[in-house]
């Protein structure tokens, strides 16, 4: 489970997070919503350990500022948005990375980390570019080789950013289903942002709603999913109404 309480993060001098705080439990999907530049990204860095932050992060139980990093590596593991990725390595390979944190200092990887990564690749429909160097792939398959690095890792805390922007349809249902899948399977607490808010809805079980660094609303998606909300925070008419699942879904309204 992860705890945050009180988390402030200041950056080049500005305060972009005050006193946020949220609570996913294990087993948990929690998605963070919010409109551009409300601090979305920088609380997940924080919670990874990223960022020097002021406040707790609690993840299982164990303060994460007091964990090493190879530590912190076993417990959670970080899907950035737009990581700066090495164009010449292989798919596989950067797959593998996410083993490091079980690879011991100058040892190798194990078949075990091998056969973890090729299974993680099999699972997200990237096994048929495994030997494709990185700076080949397209914006959507670079997103899922991000996710499958930090699969690969194989902790019990999965913090997403964004895992759906560059995806067509059918990818998004497709890695929305399989972290749903992983999370139920292997009680997996989950922490994503999402700017697809029908999609937050849809999959999270809380979503917390960011807006200039603070908390505004927190809770069920029915509960802060509201048009109001939507309207107060980023600005856009939507109308929210109940989809087959009985989750909100929304649609833009034309003003
Ligand atoms: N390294 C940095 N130095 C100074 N300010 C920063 C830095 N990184 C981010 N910020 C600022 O912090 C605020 C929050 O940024 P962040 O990336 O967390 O927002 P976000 O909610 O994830 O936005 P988006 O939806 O656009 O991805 C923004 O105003 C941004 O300009």
């Amino acid at each position: 489970m992860i705890s945050v309480r009180s988390l402030d993060v200041a950056l080049a001098g500005r305060t972009v997070l005050s006193e946020v705080g949220l609570e996913a439990p294990a087993g948990s999907w929690l998605a963070v919503i919010g409109p551009n530049g409300a601090g979305k990204s920088t609380l997940l860095r924080a919670i990874v350990g990223l960022l020097p932050y002021g406040g707790d992060v609690i993840v299982d139980g164990q303060p994460v500022r007091s964990l090493r990093p190879r530590q912190r590596a076993r417990l959670v593991a970080y899907a950035p948005q737009s990581p700066v990725l090495p164009a010449d390595m292989t798919v596989f390979d950067y797959t593998l990375l996410g083993r490091a944190p079980y690879i011991p200092h100058l040892g190798r990887e194990s078949r075990h980390d091998r056969a973890v990564a090729g299974e993680v690749l099999e699972r997200l429909d990237l096994d048929d570019l495994a030997g494709r160097p990185m700076g080949q792939l397209s914006g959507g398959e670079r997103q899922r080789v991000v996710l499958a690095r930090a699969l690969a890792q194989r902790t019990r805390v999965l913090l997403l950013d964004e895992p759906t922007t560059a995806l067509d349809l059918g990818h998004q249902q497709q890695v929305m289903e399989l972290v749903d899948r992983l999370r139920l399977a292997d009680d997996l607490t989950v922490v994503t942002t999402l700017h697809d808010l029908s999609l937050a809805g849809q999959y999270a079980d809380s979503l917390v709603l960011l807006a200039g660094g603070r908390v505004v609303a927190a809770g069920p998606p029915g509960e802060v999913l509201t048009e109001e909300a939507v309207e107060a925070h980023f600005g856009a008419r939507v109308s929210v109404a109940p989809g087959p699942d009985g989750r909100p879904a929304m649609t833009l309204v034309r003003p």
